[in-house]
């Protein structure tokens, strides 16, 4: 292979991405070379992206308005090279951080800037420029490749380097290559450089496959360089010495050669001179499952004058990592309206999903049509336009296999069908297709822009209708009248209503225990029932509420949920409290467990009861027992009396129990589902007073409002922009569904 080709690199710009991912996976250039040539499809793969500690950071796209390639960036020499973005910019990623960069396909740029740089070392400054052989002479004077190819060390700490890749489907065409550091390494251009790539190629994927044995390498160091044989990486195991081979830069050296090291020196040089490439590693991983990895984000801006496009793919692993571009972004992470900014930094045990955000909306209707019979003998047949069809509705389904709002993570938007439009012959249009959005029993859904509850579904099978699909607008036949026998006017569809809504998921439980952290509440549990919550002498043991069965007879059963603990504050988010609160409300009955080992376990009791209210009214009015906890532990049953005299007083009758001694834990379970028989009773009582739930009412208020009469309206002046305003439901709608046309 000839030495003067090994700097040449193929990177087609619709596989930047691709590359990007595998630059840093690999930590093997060559590796680049190989995938983008073989065409694969854009993948944000990034595993294992943390280990390597160089990062592709953004990607500037630029069209190009020069046109022919005879000028273009690959003859240019280093310094007239494009400069690095400034460090601050970059210097706000912390270490371990990845970024990939996706163009936006659409609108391909002309030429692409890529911008690698090394993490952030202890020595940020760029060191001066250093590059010569190990034999103290100048890499492009040297004439002995296969030296070189082993012992070249590209690079300092702290260097960074560019890339120009040209456009894919550029008006140049031709030469899709580029060099992939440096303008100049492209100097050799040519069907030469292709063979030779395609070269590489062969003989990377024989690699490849070699390498996929490998698993984990642990390596202190990794050198990356350039060799007749591709570009090579040497890993450096600790404790291992290269001395001897250092590199030192000749800054007066033009690059300009056609020796055959200059395609290598370009390479090594960022414009402003550094050498690149020393990567200090502590572990590389190698792993070989590119699809797996999905966490990265995408956030992506776009220019209003559409010169510059800047699409930038974060790698999520460094939690610290911040915004380092500048653009006019209106698009935006969509994720973070699903919850999901929220969830950042929470610990994967305390992920539920038990709350999500979701868009729905309701087909429009289809639009009414004018339309004329005709037929043969038939002179003057008259209107015959049909009516559109009306639009889907979407409707919120309870379904009993579903255990958590998960799924709502995936799929965010609930669009039903719009109807047809109608035909001639009056021929309806079809109905919109309807969809139904499958929630878990005990979903509470509300509108996110009002805040308001909307809908508490419970049980399997539940089904309400939540938005109605617009009407089909009518067709002329429907205008026709005494006075207007030929109309020729129709009304469109009516838009579907939509809106946000905010799925919540409430544990559905009998009994919940509630008290705070240390309480023994766990142990409660695991002594009632056959639940095995984690036990441990620390507050806050319980982040994700446990649930049991305790069963009493044959047929008598309660489902006992063991909450989390809650501080002072809780109601405003202190503790775990905030997060779980909510499950309580779900719960018929109550059981207060206070700590007597506290110092004050009455204070405790107050404390717990005063959260709950602030948290919700309903908690309090809730029936519930108080126990008293730890009655084997001397200090508790001395402020036993004191306790019970205390809440006595209020009206209450307290149990006493020794949960871990299982001592008066069945009369807590007895007086339990005593109450909660009774709760349930009056339940009952009042659903048969009230009728069952209505649960279209959502829908049913949408109608009415639809039915709104035209002539109800408001006229208001607007004095700053000196208009009248004419504002009602019904006007609206009649606006909107009449053909301006
Ligand atoms: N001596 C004594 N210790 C108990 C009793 N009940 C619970 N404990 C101890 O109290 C500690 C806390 O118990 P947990 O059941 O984890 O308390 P919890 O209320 O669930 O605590 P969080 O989940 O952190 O809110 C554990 O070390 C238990 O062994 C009891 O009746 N007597
Ligand atoms: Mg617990």
């Amino acid at each position: 292979m000839d030495g003067s080709d090994r700097t040449r690199v193929q990177i087609f710009v619709r596989e930047v991405c691709l590359s990007a991912c595998h630059l840093i996976r690999s930590a093997r250039w060559r590796k680049i070379i190989s995938l983008s040539s073989n065409g694969h499809e854009m993948a944000p793969a990034v595993a294992a992206a943390a280990a390597f500690p160089f990062r592709l950071f953004s990607v500037e796209a630029r069209r190009n308005s020069k046109g022919p390639r005879g000028k273009r960036s690959s003859a240019r020499p280093l310094k007239s090279s494009p400069p690095p973005r400034p460090p601050s910019a970059s210097s706000s990623i912390g270490g371990g951080a990845t970024t990939f960069t996706r163009l936006p396909l659409r609108d391909a740029p002309a030429s692409v800037e890529v911008t690698l740089e090394r993490f952030p070392t202890a020595n940020p400054e760029p060191k001066a420029p250093t590059f010569t052989s190990r034999n103290g002479e100048r890499l492009g004077d040297d004439d002995d490749d296969e030296e070189e190819e082993d012992e070249v060390e590209f690079g300092l700490p702290g260097a960074s380097t560019f890339a120009r890749l040209p456009l894919r489907d550029s008006p140049d065409g031709g030469d899709r290559t580029i060099g992939q550091f440096d303008a100049r390494a492209a100097i050799q251009e040519g069907l030469r450089s292709r063979a030779v790539s395609r070269q590489m190629v062969e003989h990377l994927e024989e690699e490849e496959e070699e390498e996929e044995e490998e698993e984990k390498q642990v390596v202190s160091r990794l050198d990356i360089f350039e060799g007749t044989k591709g570009r090579e990486a040497r890993e450096f195991l600790p404790g291992e010495d290269d001395d001897d081979d250092v590199v030192v830069f000749d800054p007066d050296y033009d690059g300009y050669s056609d020796d055959e090291e200059s395609g290598a020196i370009a390479i090594e040089q960022s414009p402003q001179g550094d050498a690149i490439s020393v990567a200090e590693l502590e572990e590389v991983e190698y792993d070989d499952d590119e699809e797996e990895d999905d966490d990265a984000e995408v956030v992506m801006f776009h220019s209003d004058d559409g010169d510059d496009a800047e699409v930038v793919l974060f790698h999520s692993d460094n939690e610290e990592e911040e915004d380092v571009f500048e653009g006019n972004g209106d698009d935006y992470d969509e994720q973070e309206e699903n919850g999901e900014a929220k969830e950042k930094g929470v610990p994967a045990v305390m992920r539920c999903f038990d709350t999500a955000k979701i868009f729905a909306r309701a087909g429009d209707g289809g639009n009414g049509v004018v339309a004329f019979r005709r037929e043969k003998y038939v002179p003057y047949g008259g209107p015959s336009g049909g009516d559109g069809g009306r639009g889907g509705n979407v409707y919120v389904e309870v379904d009993g296999e579903m255990n958590s709002l998960l799924p709502f993570r995936k799929s965010v938007h609930f669009r039903a069908g719009r109807g047809g439009h109608g035909q001639g012959k009056q021929q309806a249009g079809a109905k919109g297709d309807d969809v139904v959005v499958k929630v878990p029993p005990g979903t509470v859904v509300r509108s996110s822009a009002g805040d308001v509850d909307l809908l508490e579904l419970m049980t399997p099978g539940q089904r309400a209708l939540l938005l109605p699909g617009g009407r089909g607008g009518r067709g002329n036949a429907a205008f026709k009248s005494g006075t207007n026998k030929v109309p020729k006017i129709a009304e469109k569809g009516e838009k579907g209503p939509e809106m946000w809504l905010d799925l919540e998921l409430k544990l559905v439980a009998d009994v919940g225990i509630v008290g705070a952290p240390n309480a023994g509440k766990s142990t409660l549990l695991s002594v009632i029932s056959a639940a095995k919550p984690t036990i441990a002498n620390y507050p806050f043991t319980t982040l994700l509420p446990n649930l049991g069965v305790v069963s009493l007879g044959f047929d008598a059963t309660m489902v006992v949920a063991d909450l989390p603990g809650l501080l002072e504050g809780a109601h405003r988010g202190y503790g775990l409290g905030h997060e779980f609160l909510r499950h309580s409300e779900r719960c018929s009955v109550l059981v207060h467990v206070v700590d007597g080992s506290g110092q004050q376990p009455e204070y405790e009791f107050e404390a717990v009861r005063l959260e709950l209210e602030l948290f919700s009214p309903s908690l309090i009015d809730k029936p519930y027992i108080v126990v008293y906890n730890k009655m084997d532990l001397p200090e508790a049953s001395e402020r036993w009396n004191k306790f019970q005299e205390k809440l006595h007083a209020q009206g209450i009758m307290p149990y006493c129990i020794s949960a871990i001694n299982r001592q008066g834990t069945h009369d807590v379970v007895n007086a339990a589902y005593k109450v909660l028989q009774k709760e349930k009773q009056r339940m009952k009582d009042d659903e048969e007073c009230n009728g069952p739930e209505n649960l279209n009412h959502v829908a049913e208020t949408i109608k009415r409002e639809r039915r709104a009469a035209m002539n109800e309206f408001e006229i208001f002046h607007d004095k700053g922009r000196n208009t009248w305003n004419v504002a009602g439901a019904g006007i609206e709608r009649f606006v909107q569904m009449t053909n301006w046309q």
